[in-house]
């Protein structure tokens, strides 16, 4: 199987939101990394067939997505960002209403249900109403809902927002099985469930793909870029304007940062094992996570 997107493009009146975008996704788990208004969204939504392309075409072994219609929505799986649920349903009823509508009624939606209610962490919720859930509960009856026909495409806009630290885990390892025989698109913000999952990683800026690539190569290219030092406290606003920082940490004796760039600081620092983050950082500044 495979996913490909030739040459998309989507204008918004004078804003061109995707730019030629152009790459080829077969099974395993695809990261869609790019800073607010980028165009992931928007990119998404077009492989998804819910928002059509200015230029272009996303085609699934050959065939135009907009042509297979129902036959391409069998087998996709989309979470948008903003998830819609009947608050007054209680879980299990609102995932057997979502199966009713992709066509899986009775005894299947039964052991459907069941499962993915299991998969998710929410079996022992599944007879309380959605109107109570927390977003991070919420996400994961979205995440429920995605698999209701078992798809073999998986899109997925910002999965793991508001997801706690062991819903992410829970997460990423459900992602990692699937993604065996499956092709999965994520996008998130949230860096390092990237590096944890995507086996490679598109960089979107302003609507063009700014990188392509594996995520270990991403990273290896980031050697000899990253460094930390231990600063005063006072200096810590001219070295924010001047070098590229990512995290800060409080220490008693001051300010540790992590500083990216092509040039060593010209202060005290030590060489730092870079990660998925740095690369982000290098691209678009310390501020634009
Ligand atoms: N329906 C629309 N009409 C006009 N402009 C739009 C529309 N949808 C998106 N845009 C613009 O297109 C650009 C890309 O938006 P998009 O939502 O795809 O970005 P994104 O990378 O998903 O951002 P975020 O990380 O904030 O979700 C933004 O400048 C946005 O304002």
């Amino acid at each position: 199987m495979e996913l490909r997107v030739c040459d998309l493009t989507k204008n918004f009146g004078e804003k061109c939101a995707v730019k030629h975008v152009s790459f080829c996704l077969s099974h395993g788990v695809y990261g869609l990394l790019g800073p607010n208004g980028a165009g992931k969204t928007t990119l998404m939504k077009m492989m998804v067939d819910i928002l059509d392309p200015s230029e272009g075409e996303v085609l699934l072994d050959g065939v135009n997505i907009h042509e297979l219609g129902a036959s391409y929505r069998n087998k996709l799986g989309y979470m948008p960002q903003e998830i819609g649920v009947y608050k007054n349903f209680p879980a299990g009823k609102f995932l057997k209403y979502i199966a009713a509508l992709k066509g899986i009624t009775g005894k299947e939606a039964d052991a459907k249900v069941e499962e993915l209610l299991d998969l998710v962490g929410l079996k022992d919720v599944g007879k309380k109403k959605l109107g109570g859930f927390s977003g991070g509960m919420i996400r994961r009856i979205g995440i429920a809902q995605t698999l209701l026909n078992d798809p073999q495409i998986l899109i997925l806009d910002e999965p793991t927002a508001g997801l706690d630290p062991q819903e992410r885990i829970r997460f990423r390892n459900i992602i990692s099985e699937l993604s065996e025989k499956r092709i999965v698109l994520l996008s998130t913000h949230i860096i390092s469930d990237m590096e944890f999952i995507a086996g490679k990683v598109i960089i979107l800026r302003e609507g063009s793909i700014l990188k392509i690539d594996t995520t270990e190569h991403l990273i290896d290219e980031m050697d000899g870029k990253v460094w930390t030092a231990t600063i005063a406290h006072k200096e810590l606003k001219a070295v924010k304007g001047y070098y590229t920082v990512g995290n800060i940490i409080q220490r008693h004796d001051g300010v540790e940062v992590r500083i990216i760039g092509n040039q060593k600081p010209s202060f005290a620092c030590a060489p730092a094992k870079p990660i998925l983050e740095d690369v982000f950082s290098y691209y678009f500044g310390g501020n634009a996570l």
